[in-house]
Formats: structure tokens, sequence, C-alpha cells
């Protein structure tokens, strides 16, 4: 953990420190859904000095009472006590609305921040860019000219997309690098937040148990997916500029993927973390045709459900993937020949990100009929680890059995709260603390990876194979897993509660061997 804090820094009785956080793009989407309800999290749960003056800043003119219903749509009040915490935390926020590129509005932004941070007392500043990339440079010089000084501890958090491709992304790295040090940049991506994909260093290198056997000696292939029931809902021509390759594959899972990889970090310092990050990616070649699978969703099998081309906002005819499948290698001495297989799509048959592991067969004949061992981080929703395994069937007789160890969230850990993605990673901003935050070399690494294939794609060179909404993916998909390594076991396995839900005639899935 890397902090930036110095003694001449402000806190209050408690030793917290004090800041001012500013949300820029504070009357849009993300801001409500969840810039807003985050603070809200941190400042309830005691996170937040109670002095933190937050202030929006966008275009559209709204007055106190319709910022505090934009603030609040989103926030969830579980109880009399957050009905409270909440009224308290309107207090501290407030709305100024300004252009993205006057200079003369952002000289009132910064009016009202020195007025605030004389009540508070605060020296330090968090801007959140809640904003589309078309603003974001505008938005920065804007800031560094009006709002920045030396003696202001100044973070800036910004969001995806960070560029199209290698040349984009080195631009903007570059414009934003000329304003801001690489110290005062946080670039969010909300999967790092999540409780367990923060979970997966510890899993690795708390355990003695897993170490030796992290390696293409003992593992098979690693399938890391990432499925949405909902299609892209009226944002379809939004989505369609990006595809799910940028949207999700580039950035949420390759982070996933570099944190099952790297090697063990010194430190759990910032820097020594990214460095191994960077390492991985970097031994990643660029993904070929023959390693990648591409989808697009139509209409769902009742014709209840729209296609991606019904969507008015979409380009006719578009080519855009909405599921991608894609293998990448690690060519170094730990993950040569292991395929890492990466999956993801929307308006698929079911809502889960998960890690899976699976090991290589047994080498000795004397059992028949075994599944392969599997470790499995299910990451959203029902957060769990379980390790499939193979065991006795309890009577007379030596026959196998497919069973698991599994550790369900929600029975051994169930009186503790899992923090939202965001409320985790807003804290680490605030602390100064870039563990969980891309480093510009990581992605200048990781589009090295997607780029290659991205051209292809947007040259129309590659054809998506349609699905029906609300299925697995495209025709193809189970061949392409199996191609790279991905066996189904032999024996049917159920899981326990599934079962027993079934019994008892509770509509719960029951796992599909279709
Ligand atoms: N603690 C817990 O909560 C536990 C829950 N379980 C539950 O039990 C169920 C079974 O678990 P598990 O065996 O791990 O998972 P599943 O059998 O659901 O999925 C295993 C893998 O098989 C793939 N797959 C699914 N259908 C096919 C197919 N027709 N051909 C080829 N591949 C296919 C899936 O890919 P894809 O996703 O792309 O379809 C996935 O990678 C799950 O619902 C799981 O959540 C099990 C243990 C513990
Ligand atoms: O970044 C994105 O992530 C969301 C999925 O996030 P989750 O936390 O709900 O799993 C995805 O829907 C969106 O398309 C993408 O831009």
């Amino acid at each position: 953990m890397s902090s930036d804090h110095t003694s001449s820094c402000a806190t209050d009785e408690k030793g917290n420190y004090l800041y001012t956080v500013i949300v820029l793009g504070a009357s849009g989407d993300l801001a409500k859904k969840k810039t807003f309800p985050a603070l809200f999290g941190l400042y309830k749960n005691k996170y937040l000095n109670p002095k933190t003056h937050i202030v929006g800043y966008a275009r559209t003119k709204m007055d106190q009472a319709t910022f505090e219903d934009h603030v609040t749509k989103y926030i969830k009040l579980k109880s009399e006590d957050d009905k409270a915490a909440l009224k308290d935390f309107l207090k501290l926020c407030s709305y100024q609305d300004g252009q993205y590129d006057k200079d003369s509005d952002f000289q009132r932004l910064e009016q009202r921040l020195v007025q605030v941070e004389k009540e508070s007392g605060a020296t330090e500043r968090l801007f959140y860019m809640a904003l589309p990339p078309s603003v974001f440079i505008k938005v920065a010089t804007c800031l560094k000219h009006n709002n920045y000084s030396k003696e202001i501890i100044t973070r800036l958090i910004v969001e995806k997309p960070f560029g199209m491709d290698l040349e984009s992304s080195r631009k903007l790295a570059k414009e934003l690098g000329a304003l801001f040090s690489e110290e005062e940049i946080y670039r969010i991506d909300h999967y790092l937040g999540k409780e367990m994909v923060k979970n997966m260093m510890i899993l690795r290198f708390a355990n003695v148990i897993f170490g030796s056997i992290w390696n293409r000696q003992s593992i098979d292939n690693v399938q890391i997916t990432f499925k949405e029931k909902i299609g892209t809902q009226g944002r379809g021509g939004y989505f369609d500029e990006f595809g799910i390759i940028r949207d999700v594959m580039q950035n949420h899972l390759l982070q996933i993927l570099t944190l099952v990889a790297m090697e063990p970090p010194v430190s759990l310092n910032s820097e020594d973390v990214r460095d191994e990050k960077v390492k991985v990616l970097r031994f990643i070649p660029p993904i070929t045709r023959e390693d990648i699978l591409l989808g697009q969703y139509g209409k769902s099998e009742d014709g209840k459900e729209p296609g991606y081309l019904d969507d008015a906002t979409v380009p006719k005819g578009s080519k855009t993937p909405t599921y991608a499948a894609a293998t990448l290698f690690i060519n170094n001495e730990r993950w040569a020949g292991v395929p890492f297989v990466l999956k993801c799509g929307k308006a698929l048959d079911q809502q889960k990100t998960e890690i899976r592991i699976q090991f290589k067969n047994v080498a000795c004949g004397i059992f028949k009929s075994l599944s392969r061992n599997e470790i499995v981080i299910r990451v959203q929703p029902d957060e769990a680890v379980y390790v499939k395994m193979m065991n006795k069937e309890p009577g007379l007789g030596m026959k196998t059995i497919i069973s698991d160890l599994d550790l369900s969230y929600s029975s051994r850990f169930n009186d503790s709260v899992i923090p939202e993605a965001y409320e985790a990673l807003i804290l680490d901003a605030l602390n100064g603390d870039h563990s969980n935050f891309v480093r510009n070399d990581e992605l200048d690494a990781a589009w090295k990876i997607f780029t290659p294939i991205l051209k292809k794609i947007d040259q129309g060179e590659i054809n998506p194979i349609p699905y029906a909404y609300g299925t697995r993916g495209p025709k193809g998909l189970t061949e392409f897993v199996a191609k790279h390594g991905y066996t189904r076991g032999e024996q049917e396995y159920v899981w326990p509660q599934h079962s027993a839900a079934a019994a008892a005639g509770k509509d719960q899935k029951a796992p599909s061997k279709n």
C-alpha cells in the first residue's frame, strides 16, 4: 500500500484525512448509479470524514432539491439509521452547473471549493471523472488550469474507456500525463474492487496448499467467464462503438487474469503488485484469429426478447460482437502451454462471473470415469470458492463420486457485509492506495494483446455467429472451449443445495448439462 500523505495533511480528531470530493458529470448515469451510492456507503460506515464536502459539477442546471433527488435515486435504505444518515449525508452535498471547457466556470467551481475548504479544513481533493471520453481531456485541462495547486494533494479518478486501441490509448495517456502525474491518476476498473477479485491474492499467496499446484505442471486450462442475462437495453448505440471485447474482456477479464497468473509480489505495495501484473501481460502475445469466437444475439427463442439489431439505436447490419470467447497464452515458465479462455457476453442464459481453474487428468488408470479437479472462484452473484474433487461414494465398494469442498459466503460469512466495488475503490483512492487501479504501462500492455484482433473485427473481417437471446452463446462455443482443453466430466455433478431446493419445489436453477 502506498500513500502520498504527508505530515502536513489535515486530519480530523480521529486521524481521518480531510478531503473534498468533486464529482464531474454529476448529473449522469454513472454518478447516480455508482458514485453517489458508494460515497453514501462510505459515509454511513464512517469511512468518510464527516466534514467532507461533496461537490457535484455538470452542465445540467439543477437546484439543490433536484440534485438531492438525483443523488438519492439509487441509494438503498435498509433501516431508520440509514434514513438518518442520508439526511446528514445530503448536508455535505452541493451542486454547481458549468460547461466542460470554460475556464470561467471552473473558476466559479474553485471559489466554491475554497469556501467549503475554509469550513472543513480539507487539504486534499479527489476529482471523480464520471464523464464520457469526449470531454475527458477538456475537463482535465480546465481542472489543471483553475483548480490545481501544489499545496493541495490532488487525485483524479478516471473511468474507462481508456482509449479504443493502442494508439488512442497512448494519445490519451500522453495528454493526461502532460497535465497530471501518474501518482495523481487513478484509472478505475471496478472489477478490481470486487470482493472475490481482491481475495485472489490471499487465496494464492496465503495458502500453502495452492502454491505448488498453481502452474502448468498441474493446471490444464483456466476459464474466466462473465455472463449477463440482459441485452444492451436501449444502450445499443453506445455499446456498438465498443463491442463486448472493449466493454468487458480487455479490462475486467484481463485484470482478473493478471491476478490469477502473476508471480508473488515482493510486498503489497501498489507498485510491487502492479509490476507483477505488467510482467504477466507482457508475456502474452496478441490474440490470433484461430483463438477467438464471436457472437451476436438475436431474438429469444420465444420471440419475446428483441435481438441486438432490433435496437433502434444500433446501426443497421452492425457486426459488433455481443459475445466473445478468446484464448490467451502466457509464455513464461509457470504457464507456457496453458490456455486461459476468457468468455463474456450479454443476453445469455444466466448472470455470473467466475474463475474456473481446471486441473489435468489423474495419470494413474486404476479408477474409471473420473472428472477433473476444479477450483472455482465465483465473483458474483453469491460469492463462493469451491473445489470439485473425486471422493469415495459412501458405502460398500470403491465407487468414485464427484463432490466438492464448498466455501459459500452466504453460509460461512453470513454476518459480513460485502462492500460495493466502488466503495472499496473510492476509499483506496482517498487513502492514496494505487494497488487496485490500472497503471499506464499495464494499459499499454493490455492494448497490445487486443489491438490487432480488434482491427480485424472493426474492419468487418470476422462475422459474429448469431445466438438466441437467453442461451449459452453462439454455436461452436462447446467445441471452442474443448479445443482449448476444457473437459466436461463424464459424471453427472449435482450441487446438493440445488437438489435440496429442487426437492423442496423451490425455484432454484438446476445445473445444466445440456
Ligand atoms: N458454493 C456454491 O455456491 C456452489 C455452487 N455450485 C453450483 O452447482 C452448479 C454446477 O457447478 P459447476 O459444475 O461448477 O458448474 P456448471 O456445470 O454450471 O458449469 C461448469 C462449466 O461448464 C460449462 N458448460 C455448461 N454447459 C456446458 C455444455 N453444454 N458444454 C460445455 N460446457 C458447458 C460452463 O460454461 P458456461 O458458463 O460458458 O456455460 C462452465 O464453464 C452451478 O450452478 C454452481 O453454481 C456448485 C458448488 C458450490
Ligand atoms: O463495465 C461494465 O460492467 C458492467 C457489469 O458490471 P457488474 O459490476 O454489474 O458486473 C457491464 O454491464 C457493462 O456493460 C460494462 O461497461
